[in-house]
C-alpha cells in the first residue's frame, strides 16, 4: 500500500457505522513566537465496535491527540465528534486507561473500592453498583483479588484493575494510551487478549495508542499511522487477519509479517 497524501479520510461507513470522527484536527501549544504546532489536519474515523491502534514515532503527538479526543484539552482547529456531536469536554460514553497504573490507582483503597470510584457520580442502586463491579472484575480475571490493595498485586494485575475500573463504567468507547507498556511480555500478551475479549463481550469501540507495531497489527481492525512533525496521518492500514486472533498462530501468519513490515516501513521512512 503506498503512502497517501494528507489529509487521509477513511470512511468505512459502508462496513461499520462511524462512531468517532476526527476532522481536520490541529493542536498548537502556546502562542506567538513560541507556538508549537504538534498535530496538523488529522482526519480519520473509527467505526462502532472497531479496535483501532494509533502508532507513530516517539513525541509525534499521539497523547496530544488522545487528550483532544477525550475532551481533556481543546483542539486549536478542526473537530473530534462522537455520533456527530463535537467533543467539548469528557464525553459520558468514554473511559480512559493510561499507561501508568501505579499513579492511576488509589493505594489506600481496595481493588473493589478502586473500581467503584468513578461510578459514584452515576448514583446507581447499590445492587447494580455491586453487579457492575463484580462483572468487571470477573471480566479481567480478578474476582478473587477484590479485597486486596493495589500494592499487593503485580504490575499486570494492577493494570487489569485499571481496565476493570474503565469497564465497570460501561463506556461505549474505550481509549487507552500505551496501556501495556509497563508489563512483562507474557502479561502483555494476556492483556492484549483481554482487550479483544472486551470488544467481543461488551461490543466496545476501542482506540489504543501503542509504540509496539506487532501489538498494533495483532489488536487492530485498522492501524492509523502518524508521521512527521507536526503529526499527520500517513496512512490507515486495514488489518486483514482471521478471527479469532491467537498470540501464536496469528503472529506466525505470513500476512502478519507483511502488515507489520508495511507499518514499520512507513514509520521509519524519512518525512
Ligand atoms: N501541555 C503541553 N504544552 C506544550 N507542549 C506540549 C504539551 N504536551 C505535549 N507537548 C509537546 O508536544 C509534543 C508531542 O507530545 P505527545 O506527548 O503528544 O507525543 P507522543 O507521541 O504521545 O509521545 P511518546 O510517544 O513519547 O509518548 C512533544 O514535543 C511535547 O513536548
Amino acid at each position: 500500500m503506498k503512502l497517501q497524501e494528507k489529509p487521509v479520510t477513511v470512511n468505512n461507513a459502508a462496513a461499520v457505522p462511524p462512531r468517532l470522527e476526527v476532522t481536520a484536527l490541529s493542536k498548537t501549544y502556546g502562542s506567538g513566537p513560541s507556538a508549537k504546532c504538534v498535530i496538523e489536519d488529522l482526519t480519520f474515523t473509527i467505526g462502532t465496535g472497531e479496535v483501532v491502534c494509533i502508532v507513530g514515532p516517539s513525541g509525534v503527538g499521539k497523547t496530544t491527540l488522545l487528550k483532544c479526543l477525550a475532551g481533556l484539552q481543546p483542539a486549536t482547529s478542526g473537530t473530534a465528534a462522537i455520533d456527530g456531536r463535537t467533543i467539548a469536554g469528557p464525553p459520558a460514553e468514554m473511559a480512559l486507561v493510561f499507561q501508568d497504573y501505579s499513579r492511576s490507582l488509589m493505594p489506600w483503597l481496595t481493588v473493589r473500592k478502586n473500581v467503584r470510584l468513578p461510578l459514584r457520580h452515576l448514583r446507581l442502586p447499590e445492587a447494580e453498583l455491586n453487579q457492575r463491579i463484580n462483572t468487571a472484575l470477573e471480566a479481567v480475571g480478578l474476582a478473587h483479588a477484590a479485597n486486596q490493595y493495589p500494592w499487593q498485586l503485580s504490575g499486570g494485575m494492577q493494570q487489569r484493575v485499571a481496565i476493570a475500573r474503565a469497564l465497570a463504567y460501561r463506556p461505549e468507547i474505550l481509549i487507552m494510551d500505551e496501556p501495556f507498556a509497563s508489563v512483562d511480555a507474557q502479561t502483555r500478551f494476556e492483556l492484549e487478549d483481554l482487550c479483544l475479549k472486551i470488544r467481543e463481550d461488551f461490543g466496545m469501540t476501542i482506540l489504543v495508542v501503542t509504540h509496539d507495531i506487532d501489538e498494533a497489527v495483532y489488536l487492530s481492525d485498522r492501524v492509523v499511522v502518524l508521521g512527521a512533525k507536526p503529526a499527520r496521518v500517513l496512512d490507515v492500514v486495514d488489518i486483514d487477519l482471521p478471527a479469532p486472533r491467537d498470540q501464536i498462530s496469528t503472529r506466525a501468519l505470513p500476512e502478519f509479517a507483511e502488515q507489520r513490515t508495511m507499518v514499520l516501513s512507513m514509520i521509519r521512512k524519512p518525512a
